[in-house]
């Protein structure tokens, strides 16, 4: 199986690429948002020598649903602010009868899943939101709770990655190591160190399966 492991920041990257041995996985540190990271997915896949993309990194996680130093896994993602905010709620894609679909299947999630299940590594799996305005108050943060029931997350690059996967034909996942809940934006609370531990623990166990 080879791998093609895109993070937005370098820091991420190294983080989740600490144990791992040069072989299956090849990183890429994409860029922050979600138009950064389609784009730079879709140069690397055009190489053809991929089987699988993991958008991977740091996330945001609901209280109560995803503690901080928990990994996920999407088994969906949506694009929680494309569409349009008007007087009676924000209206996405369909919505807005627009075709294109705020919502995506991960299609590799199954592997990843089994992957971290083999190496005992514990995950949790649900819908992970892609936001290009990251969650900064406790208001906005209860509104994408409310909306979004079935969500344990958000970052701000997964449909990106799984736009170019798709388009490419090439299978792709999720992961996700939760830094901080989402929310009033306190710097002070992020625990970036638990973080980058678990992302580390969960992509060697990718790394392992993958061999
Ligand atoms: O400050 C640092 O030391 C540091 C080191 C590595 C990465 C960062 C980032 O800020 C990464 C940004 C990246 O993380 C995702 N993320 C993390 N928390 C959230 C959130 O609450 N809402 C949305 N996205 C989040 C996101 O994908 C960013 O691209 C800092």
């Amino acid at each position: 199986m080879r791998v093609l492991l895109v993070t937005a920041v370098p820091a991420e990257l190294d983080a989740a690429l600490g144990d791992v041995a040069p072989g299956p996985i090849t990183g890429l540190a994409g860029g922050v948002g979600p138009v950064a990271a389609a784009v730079s997915t879709a140069m690397a896949l055009a190489s053809g020598e991929y089987d699988l993309v993991v958008s991977a990194g740091l996330a945001g996680g609901f209280a109560g649903r995803a503690p901080i130093g928990s990994v996920v896994v999407a088994d969906t993602v949506r694009w929680a602010d494309l569409g349009a905010d008007t007087e009676e709620g924000f209206l996405d894609l369909t919505g807005l009868g627009l075709a294109g679909g705020d919502v995506l299947s991960a299609t590799g999630g199954r592997w990843v899943t089994d992957a971290l299940g083999a190496a005992g590594v514990p995950a949790l799996t649900g819908e992970v939101l892609t936001l290009a305005t990251m969650t900064g108050t406790d208001r906005r943060g209860a509104e994408l709770a409310t909306v979004h029931p079935t969500a344990v997350a958000e970052a701000m690059e997964g449909y990106g990655v799984a736009w170019a996967a798709r388009a490419a034909g090439v299978r792709w996942a999720e992961l996700r190591a939760v830094s901080n809940l989402i929310g009033r934006r306190d710097r002070s609370a992020w625990d970036i160190p638990a973080a980058f531990d678990a992302l580390r623990r969960a992509i060697s166990a990718l790394a392992a399966a993958s061999d």
